[in-house]
């Protein structure tokens, strides 16, 4: 067993190989996700592995961090070993942001056990029928937005994701414009993208947390606390009104509703413990299921803008399959392998959460060789794996097809929601709320929109060159497009469902 002595910005790798010190931009201090790759910036991720190999160790400030550029360590650490490698990172910026009820940053142990009982029981494919008619809501909210103003495509993405969310997890509407609520999720969200656990300024610099808010430079820590503020506000305002909605006896059945249900016939002594719980474990749907999903979708415009041909095959398949009278259902979906194909590519294209969310050792481990101290931070790079050549040849491309044979699933090709939404104990528990919610959006669109390149002044197309964002939760920016319906009676099938958002 060889012990690894990482310095910073170099990296050992296991037959002995040295590998080369990272390029003068390698965070020392500073934001792992923001690591910067000036030549290939849409593919910046993927550099991580092309320089490093499997497993990169860093040691930042006495910090182990282990980067993870494998499916396989990845399965074999965070799944095999999950007893060991479930917790968290602890992160001076969750408290600070306020963000320290939400169980996606809690450590491993009992309190997050609970969280994540008390979530799952309402997020589980077994209970997901229940959520339907909220995301059926969204997903009209966002026919009749691009309907009216194609051009607001961006605030019709987010409202309607939001008005999903907002009604499965409290039951509440979302207005149409300047939503209170939506103002204070993304209030609340603002911080997040400091939320890189392990990795911010403020992590390894704790005392800045405890600067007076008059010293001048400070303003950033006023700001901060406007959003911790959000943050808690967000966890408790829907909540509010949902109770006062269940007491008027003028309620939507939702996830926070039947939580109520349960709390009125528990022991009164544990009552208020146990409506916490309940509270930060459905909030947790805004802070962790609004930007995620969001991402995904202004992805799917960006990439049918670039991509006219797989948008033609997947309309295609719709018009066989659904028929000119309806929109698709989810009951559609598994007669509709193309457009599975094209979700699926999707979520590799432009994978939404580039590093995963940061796993922690509870205890040393061996591996391969490796030693790994108790209280490593481990991300897994799951964009570059999802960009790796070797499992999805010619990788910046958008092919729906590499999942498909003969027409039918393939399944000898990795499905990226393998990857996309994490590992082992931690891994995604709205993955198959999300996933739904992503088929009804994409699948519906497409059903009634054609998604061109924007023009420009002479008329002509332009091919948009979107670039991915860093952070926590990856963006597609510097897109956009023209959406129109694709026809006379996709208009009027739109103009009819959505009579009523
Ligand atoms: C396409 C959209 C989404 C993506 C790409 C995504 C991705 C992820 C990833 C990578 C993680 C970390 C997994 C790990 O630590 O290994 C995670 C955790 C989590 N996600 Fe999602 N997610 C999405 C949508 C959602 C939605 C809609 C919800 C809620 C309704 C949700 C709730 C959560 C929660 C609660 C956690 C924390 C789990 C824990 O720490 O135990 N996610 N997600």
């Amino acid at each position: 067993l060889r012990l690894l002595k990482p310095r910073v910005g170099s990296t050992t790798h296991r037959q002995g190989r040295s590998f080369p010190p990272g390029p003068a931009g390698l965070p020392v201090i500073g934001n792992l996700l923001d690591f910067p790759d000036p030549s290939t910036p849409w593919l910046g991720y993927r550099d991580l592995s092309r320089r490093y190999g499997p497993m990169t160790f860093l040691q930042v400030l006495g910090q182990s961090i282990l980067i993870i550029d494998s499916a396989d360590v990845a399965f074999d650490l965070l799944e095999k070993r999950s007893s060991l490698y479930s917790s968290r990172p602890e992160s001076t910026m969750v408290k600070l942001g306020g963000w320290d009820w939400v169980f996606a940053f809690m450590p491993y142990g009992q309190r997050w056990r609970q969280h994540r009982r008390v979530f799952w029981e309402y997020f589980r494919p077994s209970a997901l029928p229940a959520l339907r008619p909220a995301q059926e809501e969204g997903m009209r909210r966002l026919l009749s937005g691009l309907l009216e103003s194609p051009s607001n495509v961006y605030e019709h993405i987010r409202y309607a994701v939001g008005t999903a969310n907002c009604k499965a997890a409290h039951g509440l509407e979302v207005a149409h414009d300047n939503d209170s609520k939506m103002a204070v999720f993304e209030k609340a969200q603002e911080n997040v993208a400091f939320l890189t656990e392990g990795s911010t300024l403020l992590e390894y610099l704790p005392f800045l947390a405890r600067v007076p808010k008059w010293v001048p430079g400070a303003s950033f820590l006023r700001w901060l606390e406007e959003s911790r503020e959000a943050a808690w506000m967000l966890r408790d305002m829907p909540w509010i009104e949902m109770k006062d909605a269940v007491r008027s006896g003028q309620y939507h059945p939702s996830v926070a509703s039947s939580m109520l249900e349960k709390l009125s016939i528990a022991d009164p002594a544990e009552a208020e413990a146990e409506e916490g719980l309940a509270m930060s474990a459905v909030a947790t749907a805004y802070s962790a299921g609004l930007d995620t999903v969001n991402a995904v979708l202004q992805a799917f415009f960006a990439a049918m803008t670039l991509h006219p041909n797989a948008q033609g095959v997947a309309q295609a398949e719709l018009d066989a399959v659904v028929g000119p009278n309806r929109l698709p259902t989810f009951d559609d979906r598994q007669n509709l392998p193309y457009v599975n194909a094209l979700l699926k590519e999707l979520y590799r294209w432009h994978n939404a959460t580039p590093l995963g969310v940061a796993h922690q050792s509870i205890a040393d481990d061996e591996y391969n060789g490796y030693f790994i101290p108790a209280h490593t931070t481990v991300f897994v790079n799951e964009w570059s794996i999802l960009h790796d050549p070797a499992t999805y040849p010619d990788p910046e491309s958008f092919i729906p097809e590499r999942y498909l044979q003969d027409g039918m699933p393939n399944p000898d090709v990795r499905d990226p929601t393998t990857i996309l939404f994490g590992f082992g104990r931690r891994i995604c528990p709205g993955r198959y709320y999300a996933d739904a919610s992503l088929f009804l959006f994409v699948a519906s669109v497409l059903h009634v929109f054609r998604i061109s390149p924007p023009l420009d002044n002479q008329g002509k197309e332009i091919r948009i060159q979107p670039r991915a964002t860093p952070g926590l939760v990856s963006y597609v920016e510097n897109w956009s497009c023209i959406i129109k319906p694709r026809s006379a009676s996709a208009e009027v099938l739109i103009k009819s469902v959505t009579q009523r958002s």
